[in-house]
């Protein structure tokens, strides 16, 4: 099956629709195909989780997104259709404007969103500036946030620094901060990761009430697994560059259908038994980004890998209603000639 059908399947319009995004980083030692062919919809109020390896280009993905790329940096080909307009084709005013209005973002260290030597009443306030309101109001509605983040006394402790937050409570005001200007498209990238067992699962429920509140859509960028399986109506699953996967989590999860998703779900330390001693982990290394690359991304460590594999990059074929993996193996011609 070709994107087409899948489009047409689901029947309104997605709120993001990214069509084979392809990009590099320029680097002394050649170029980094960091993304490949990468499409993908994010539908209205759904969260769509991104999984994969260290390195398989989940940041860049949610970066590109944002329009937030470093220098050396370079869409070479594709569109990101947010609300119908390519944000690629639109001026750097306008992208700006978008951001901290309908797109906002939650980070991996909430230090790299808060400033630290601002108040979070001031922060709070300012990041309403496309809102209507007086400072007053603003205010209110900052303290009436960070109530619902889960911060005590919010409306004395909406006066203090950063500093004076630990960790998770600083996760919690970003998230506040990224919600309060009511997105509809907010990206989360990681925003678990620096965060111990139990302060994820407090941080993925709030999350989840606080987008079933609000109605946005969310992009997650996780390498976990079980909070992906939690939060997430749909997921991606990325390898090198590539989105190989995906579709809803259900069918992802119970039924992966591309040979890396199975290799990402067998080495899930949520799902490894507590008796197991050493983590598994997939046989083989991700290849490198630089240079052109031949045949299917992932058949250096594909245990099914046949002929094909390597000498062709496979189309996304449908291998359920609602699932896509690009994996030679559900080639129907394939199957029928075999
Ligand atoms: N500014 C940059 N310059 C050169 N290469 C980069 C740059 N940023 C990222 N890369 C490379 O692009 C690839 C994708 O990186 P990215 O950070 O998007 O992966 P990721 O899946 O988010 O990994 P992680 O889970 O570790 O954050 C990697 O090979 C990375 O080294």
């Amino acid at each position: 099956m070709r994107r087409d059908d899948l489009t047409q399947h689901t029947s309104a319009r997605p709120l993001l629709e990214i069509r084979d995004l392809n990009l590099d980083f320029g680097t002394p030692r050649g170029c980094i195909h960091a993304l490949r062919n990468v499409s993908l919809d994010v539908p209205a109020a759904q969260v769509i989780g991104i999984v994969g390896e260290s390195g398989s280009g989940k940041s860049t993905l949610a970066y590109t997104v944002m329009g937030l790329l470093p220098e050396n940096a370079d869409v070479t080909a594709g569109s990101i259709l947010f609300e119908g307009k390519d944000l690629l084709k639109m001026p750097a005013q306008a992208r700006r404007s978008l951001r901290g209005d309908r797109l906002s973002m939650i980070f991996q260290d909430p230090m790299t969103a808060l400033n630290p030597v601002r108040t979070i009443e001031g922060q709070m306030i300012d990041i309403q500036h496309h809102e209507q309101g007086t400072r007053g109001e603003k205010r209110a509605r900052a303290i009436d946030m960070l109530r619902r983040v889960g911060i005590s006394d919010p409306r004395n402790r909406i006066g203090a620094y950063p500093h004076h937050f630990s960790g998770g409570m600083r996760q919690r005001i970003c998230i506040a901060m990224a919600l309060l200007v009511k997105p509809v498209l907010l990206i989360a990238d990681e925003p678990t990761t620096a965060l111990d067992a139990t302060l994820e699962v407090q941080i993925i429920h709030l999350l989840k009430d606080l987008q079933r509140e609000i109605g946005c859509s969310v992009l997650f960028v996780s390498h976990h697994l079980g909070a992906v399986a939690e939060l997430c109506d749909r997921v991606a699953v990325m390898y090198a560059g590539e989105v190989v996967e995906q579709g809803a989590v259900r069918d992802i999860f119970h039924n992966p259908g591309h040979p890396y998703t199975r290799a990402l779900l067998e080495c899930d330390p949520g799902r490894i038994r507590k008796s197991t001693r050493t983590l598994p982990t997939i046989p083989g290394e991700v290849p490198s980004l630089l240079g052109s690359k031949k045949g299917c991304i992932f058949h250096t460590r594909c245990p099914q890998a046949f002929n094909r594999c390597l000498q062709e990059n496979p189309v996304e074929y449908r291998i359920g209603v609602d699932q896509v993996a690009r994996c030679h193996l559900h080639d129907e011609e394939r199957l029928v000639s075999a």
